[in-house]
């Protein structure tokens, strides 16, 4: 697989897609949760760009929290950006406001995951397709009335459901109600968030049957959010995968599944079953769990649990094993230097006792007390223990990333073009100094 030209941030920018309906450049959504001292806001969204092209579907994937539903409303205008611009016909969605922003939120729709609670149990059927046209004030009553039951037939529905409400409705029905819904201004663009996820899976291939009949029939795009890979490999054409607030790659589905590049997306995909038996293929184990979106990592997003992060040239040799308990150990002493200490650890500290993160020579044993330890690596390690000991994680990290750090905690990475011109992936390994992270996963995994 080629993997070499180098995209910037500022290339992504201009590297426009003719065919794009909607062009995503340094797009950010903080959550700022105010307080008298400002604090430190949630980078739900974090920098992204890419594009949507008319008439595609395109997929987002991601752990829980790394920022799908914040991006899918942001586009939306649901959320405020905090930065970046999202364009809509050369338009900058994120500065519209009156009858503009109306009319783009008309234009932009959202179908949610959960039909149970998205629906009023308290209005009929009809009222609650027809909300959005009398809000809209969209015609006459009667053409309103008339309009309603086509949608409801064009979904799926008969005509005489417009007089019940959504309680008499299975999960799958109800769903149909929100696309009905969701249709009735004749949108351009839908968020799907989750749509089928709380459904049975035989009700899910129904409803992904008619959002790809809906989509051939009324010209829609779709930004299309789940946690499922096998639906979105079947329903997207292309996909883009998040992590902590950030896109690490975005190509065509088959390719992407194919041939991922990134390291993070190699561990999202060896995590699906897998339906050959005499497949060698070994799945990847994360460790620890992702960052707190407060304080994400220095250079890459990914850096702290990447199983391929580069290790500095002295280092290379070093055991696997060994080399992963030294990223726990760094994981660690970030931990330790945000929390915050009770008072009662306080004063347990101040005479010697251990807290509740344990004293640094349990840490150490449990770490590295059954491996073999080259001198370098100690010496090192003793400088750390001793900053530890006295809570002074800043230093520790210090010496800890003076003695271990490389270019994945230093810079950020860029985005490189992999396979194909439209694949992309965001991982220092693409720069043509060091090994892909597929080489460097497929010496280790297979
Ligand atoms: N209104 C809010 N205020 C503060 N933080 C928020 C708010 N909404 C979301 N977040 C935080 O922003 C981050 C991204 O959340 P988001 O819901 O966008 O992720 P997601 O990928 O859609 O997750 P899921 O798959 O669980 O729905 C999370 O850390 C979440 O806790």
């Amino acid at each position: 697989m080629s993997q070499q030209t180098i995209h910037s941030d500022a290339d992504v920018s201009t590297d426009s897609d003719e065919d794009a309906m909607i062009s995503v450049r340094n797009l950010k959504t903080y959550y700022d949760e105010g307080g008298l001292l400002g604090g430190t806001p949630v980078k739900a969204v974090d920098d992204v760009s890419f594009d949507i092209r008319s008439g595609e579907t395109l997929g987002l994937v991601g752990e829980s929290g790394c920022g799908k539903t914040t991006l899918g409303r942001t586009l939306l205008q649901l959320e405020e950006a905090t930065a970046g611009d999202v364009l809509f016909d050369g338009v900058d969605v994120t500065k519209l406001d009156g009858s503009e922003l109306q009319e783009w939120r008309r234009n932009a729709q959202m179908v949610f995951q959960d039909p149970e609670s998205s629906l009023n149990d308290r209005m009929t059927i009809g009222e609650i397709v027809r909300e959005p046209l009398d809000v809209h004030d969209w015609k006459t009553p009667r053409e309103r009335r008339q309009r309603v039951k086509e949608l409801l037939a064009t979904v799926g529905l008969q005509r005489e459901h417009y007089y019940r409400y959504p309680h008499q409705f299975s999960g799958g029905q109800r769903q149909r109600i929100s696309i009905a819904r969701t249709l009735s201004l004749e949108p351009d663009f839908v968020v799907l968030d989750e749509p089928v996820s709380a459904l049975d899976v035989s009700v899910q291939a129904e409803i992904i049957n008619l959002l790809e009949d809906l989509q051939a029939e009324f010209g829609l795009t779709y930004l299309f959010i789940a946690h499922d890979l096998s639906v979105v490999r079947h329903i997207c054409d292309r996909v883009a995968v998040m992590y902590l607030g950030n896109v690490m790659e975005i190509g065509p589905t088959e390719e992407l599944f194919a041939n991922p590049s990134n390291p993070y997306t190699h561990s999202l995909l060896s995590a699906i079953p897998e339906p050959d038996p005499t497949s060698d293929r070994e799945r990847i184990t994360l460790h620890g769990t992702p960052p707190n979106p407060r304080y994400p990592p220095s250079g890459c997003p990914f850096s702290t649990r990447c199983p391929t992060r580069i290790r500095p040239e002295e280092f290379r040799a070093l055991d696997d094993e060994l080399w992963t308990r030294l990223n726990a150990l760094k994981n660690t002493l970030s931990e330790r230097k945000r929390a915050e200490l009770s008072v009662r650890e306080r004063v347990r500290a101040a005479v010697g006792k251990d807290t509740r993160f344990g004293s640094i020579e349990e840490l150490y044993d449990d770490l590295f007390g059954d491996l073999e330890v080259p001198p370098d690596v100690q010496s090192a390690l003793d400088e750390i223990e001793t900053h530890a000991r006295n809570r002074d994680e800043d230093e520790a990290l210090a010496v800890y990333h003076d003695a271990f750090g490389s270019v994945c905690e230093a810079e950020t990475p860029e985005y490189y073009s992999t396979g194909d011109g439209e694949h992309r992936s965001y991982c220092h390994r693409h720069d043509e100094g060091y090994r892909s992270p597929g080489a460097v996963l497929d010496r280790r995994h297979r």
